[in-house]
C-alpha cells in the first residue's frame, strides 16, 4: 500500500517564503552584522528600535497565554516571554551599556514609521484573532532570527573572536532561542491540523506579511529611518 505522507503546514510556509526570507538573509544589515563590517550608527538605531519592537512582542507571547486552551501551551508561552525579557533583552541591555546608551533612552525610544506599523499589524490580530492567528503573526520574527543566527554562524563563525556584534549571532544561534522556535513551529502544526484551506490561507497570509515587515526593518534600520517630522 501507498503511504501518502502530507506535507505539514509549516513546510509550505517555508517553501513559500523562501524568495522574501532570501532577500532577508542577503540583506546589507545582515550580511555586515555578521562579518562585523556594520556601522556602529546603523546598530545602535537598531538595538534601540529593536528593544521597544521587543515590548510590544513580548505581549503576543502573554496574548499566547491568555488564549491557550491547556496549562503546557501556556507555560511555554510564560517561559517564552520570560526569556524574550531576560534573556533576549539583556543582550540589548548589555549592548547599550557597551555604547553608551542609558537604560532610560533605550526605554524611551520613539519608534519609527516601520517599527510602528510591524507591532500594530501583529498586536491587532492579538487582540481580534485565534490563536492560530497569533502563532503565524509572530512565527516569522523568531524562526527567520533562528535561521539567520545559523547562518551567519556558518558564514561568518571563523570570524566571531573578531566580531564586535558576536553576542548578537550567538543569542540567536544558542539553543534557549532555537528551542522556542521550534516550539512555536510545532505548535503552528497543530493548531493547523484539519482546518480548511481558506483558514490555512489567512495564516499564511499573516506569515507573509510579518515576513516582509521583517525585510523593511533591517531596511529602516540600515537606512536610519524615521519620522520626517
Ligand atoms: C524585528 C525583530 N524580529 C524578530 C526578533 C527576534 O525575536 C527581533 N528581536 N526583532
Amino acid at each position: 500500500m501507498e503511504v501518502i505522507k502530507t506535507k505539514k503546514f509549516t513546510e509550505r510556509l517555508f517553501e513559500n517564503v523562501q524568495p522574501i526570507w532570501e532577500k532577508n538573509h542577503n540583506h546589507p544589515f545582515v550580511q555586515e552584522l555578521g562579518q562585523g563590517i556594520l556601522d556602529e550608527e546603523k546598530f545602535i538605531h537598531y538595538m534601540k528600535q529593536d528593544y521597544v519592537y521587543l515590548v510590544d512582542y513580548s505581549k503576543l507571547f502573554a496574548t499566547g497565554v491568555t488564549k491557550a486552551r491547556d496549562l503546557d501551551t501556556m507555560g511555554k508561552f510564560a517561559q517564552i516571554l520570560h526569556e524574550t525579557l531576560h534573556f533576549e533583552m539583556e543582550l540589548h541591555r548589555q549592548f547599550a551599556a557597551e555604547f553608551g546608551i542609558s537604560r532610560e533612552e533605550l526605554e524611551e525610544t520613539r519608534p519609527t514609521p516601520v517599527n510602528l506599523a510591524y507591532t500594530r499589524y501583529m498586536l491587532n490580530v492579538a487582540q481580534n484573532g485565534s490563536l492560530a492567528e497569533v502563532v503565524s503573526c509572530l512565527l516569522p520574527c523568531a524562526w527567520d532570527y533562528w535561521e539567520i543566527g545559523k547562518l551567519l554562524r556558518k558564514q561568518y563563525g571563523n570570524l566571531l573572536a573578531k566580531n564586535r556584534y558576536a553576542k548578537w549571532i550567538k543569542t540567536y544561534d544558542s539553543e534557549t532561542f532555537g528551542e522556542g522556535a521550534k516550539w512555536l513551529i510545532g505548535l503552528m502544526d497543530e493548531l493547523a491540523e484539519g482546518k480548511p484551506e481558506r483558514e490555512l490561507a489567512v495564516l499564511e497570509e499573516h506569515f507573509q506579511m510579518t515576513s516582509k515587515y521583517e525585510y523593511l526593518f533591517w531596511d529602516m534600520n540600515y537606512y536610519k529611518q524615521d519620522w520626517p517630522i
